[in-house]
Order: C-alpha cells, then sequence, then structure tokens
C-alpha cells in the first residue's frame, strides 16, 4: 500500500471517487494536499504537487524536486515529474490534473509534448474558485510538436521503439570491469529506458538505470520538448522512478551505488557530462558507467 503513494490503480481511485460521491476528475483536487509533503524541496521549501488521471482512470502523483549545490536548471517541476510518472507506469494520455499552485511557462510548454494537449484540462487548488480550464486557456498560440514533426510521429507517452541495440563487439565504456552481473543487469535496462526515449528533436535518445542498495533497478528515459530547455533529462527520470518505487517516498540518494547511461555514439545532444556530475552530486559514492549504442533505424 505504502509504495503505491505515487500512482493509484484505477479500481481504488474509483471506489475512492463514488465513497465520496464525486467523479474521478473531481476527487483529484482532493489529493494535492496530502501530496505535497511528498516534494523534496530543501531550498524553496515551496511544495508542489500536481495529481492527475489517465485513460486508464490510474491516479498518479507528481512533485518538484530541488537539488541544492546545483544549478537551477536540474530541478524537476511537479508537472515534469507527473508527466513521468505517467511515462514509467506506460499511461498513454494525461487527461485532467490539479496542481498546487499555477503552472510555470516552462510546464505549460512541456505539457506540449502530449498529443492534443490544449484539451488536458487542470485545476489550480490555490485559486479562490477552482475550476477545470483547459490548457489552451494558459496557453494560447503554442510553440510543439506539430511545429517540428511529422503528423504521425509518436509524441511523449506514446509507445515507440527506438531500435538501439550494443554494437556486436562491446567498443566503449568507461573502462570499469564489466564482470559484474549488476552491471550487465543495468545495462540492458538502460538501454530499454533508451528505446523509450521521447527524443525527435535531437534524435539523441537516452537511458538511464539505477541500482540501489538493495538490489533495486530504477529506469529513466530522456524526453525532450520541442522548446528544448523544458526538456526531463534520464537521470532527472530514472530519480522520478526512485522516488516513486523506493518505497513511501522516503528513499534517500545515497543508496543509490551504481548508475548505467546508455546514449547513441554519434550522438548530437550527449548527457553524459550532465549525468555524471547530478549522480556525484547527490550520491557521491555511486559509481558511473556509460555504453554506447547504435540507432539501427534507416535515415
Ligand atoms: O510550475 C511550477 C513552478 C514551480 N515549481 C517548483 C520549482 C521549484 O522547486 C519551486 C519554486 O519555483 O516550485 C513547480 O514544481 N512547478
Ligand atoms: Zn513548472
Amino acid at each position: 500500500m505504502e509504495e503505491q503513494r505515487f500512482v493509484i490503480e484505477a479500481s481504488e481511485a474509483k471506489s475512492m471517487a463514488q465513497s465520496l460521491g464525486l467523479t474521478l476528475a473531481q476527487l483529484l483536487p482532493t489529493l494535492v494536499k496530502s501530496a505535497q509533503p511528498l516534494a523534496r524541496v530543501p531550498i524553496s521549501k515551496f511544495h508542489v504537487a500536481a495529481v492527475g488521471v489517465g485513460v486508464s482512470g490510474r491516479i498518479f502523483i507528481g512533485v518538484n524536486v530541488e537539488f541544492p549545490d546545483l544549478p537551477f536548471h536540474h530541478t524537476i517541476h511537479a508537472e515534469q515529474f507527473l508527466l513521468t510518472n505517467l511515462s514509467l507506469n506506460k499511461e498513454t494520455h494525461l487527461q485532467y490534473f490539479a496542481v498546487s499552485a499555477a503552472p510555470c511557462g516552462h510546464c505549460r510548454q512541456f505539457l506540449q509534448e502530449i498529443r492534443n494537449a490544449s484539451d488536458i484540462r487542470l485545476l489550480i487548488t490555490s485559486e479562490s474558485d477552482p475550476k477545470f480550464k483547459s490548457l489552451s486557456e494558459f496557453l494560447s498560440h503554442p510553440f510543439g510538436p506539430h511545429d517540428l514533426l511529422p503528423k504521425h510521429a509518436p509524441l511523449l507517452l506514446e509507445p515507440r521503439n527506438n531500435d538501439l541495440s550494443f554494437r556486436e563487439i562491446e567498443t566503449q565504456s568507461n573502462g570499469y570491469n564489466e564482470s559484474s552481473i549488476s552491471i550487465s543487469k543495468l545495462k540492458v535496462a538502460a538501454l530499454e529506458a533508451a528505446n523509450d526515449s521521447h527524443a525527435p528533436y535531437s534524435e539523441s535518445p537516452s537511458g538511464v538505470a539505477l541500482l540501489d542498495s538493495r538490489g533495486n533497478v530504477y529506469k529513466g528515459s530522456y524526453m525532450e520538448s520541442a522548446a528544448y530547455n523544458p526538456s526531463v533529462g534520464p537521470v532527472q527520470a530514472a530519480i522520478v522512478a526512485f522516488i516513486t518505487g523506493a518505497g513511501n517516498g522516503g528513499g534517500e540518494y545515497g543508496e543509490l551505488v551504481e548508475a548505467v547511461l546508455v546514449e547513441k555514439d554519434d550522438a548530437v545532444v550527449k548527457q553524459e557530462h550532465t549525468a555524471k556530475l547530478l549522480l556525484s552530486s547527490i550520491s557521491p559514492h555511486c559509481r558511473f558507467n556509460i555504453f554506447l549504442c547504435i540507432s539501427n533505424k534507416k535515415p
């Protein structure tokens, strides 16, 4: 039960709503306050929670996560956390969400990565008369995937396979002896995450897998924004997986002991240095490994 705090199964969500005489959408704002303490906000102390419902009827929670000692752009906004949580759980569309404060411009932009984003409905619980309104009311004249991609290209949350693999003969690692089982396991997980990565703008998908001291693996896929800057890095995505999966949201980053990043050898956007920086800051003893992959997609 504790482990379910960032995802509520559809049947449970439905019975919660029914017992309160509410629709699923109406239930969302009632869950925001209890989610706010899950935010990790050592810098601002400003707890943001976003609670959304997907097409499956499952409810997902997102909170903001800040990293002291690093520049602000590493921060994960609650809305980005929410979308990462949906993506990790293979939820293909976000319908409604309630959030404790008005989404910033950067989050309004990141939400554009979802198909028919303007129809997503959102409610701000801190308003005096909170009501669901369409995202298009918060961001008119949007710039988004439709400006850059072919119409039928898979968007964020939609199934994809980037068709990445390792070369037959391993050519590159950081020199670390790859004999350990944990590294091979992480390598497979990080490649899966890279194959799920939403990186149509740079065509530089990447994935990270993290191992904690209890042997649990957490995967994270890089997710790009058409406007570039609001993108979510693969380490950030894996941290979301760690926070949501590490039991009651209380996992300490110091429990992370091993990390594997997989990215393309000819990527124009490279994660290596940023990933290393973020990981070494939050868990100084976490070993970092990088493995390069190739794309089997025909140009
Ligand atoms: O849309 C927003 C705006 C801000 N924040 C977070 C970022 C930072 O942690 C804190 C203060 O800006 O609130 C969000 O999570 N979502
Ligand atoms: Zn934001």
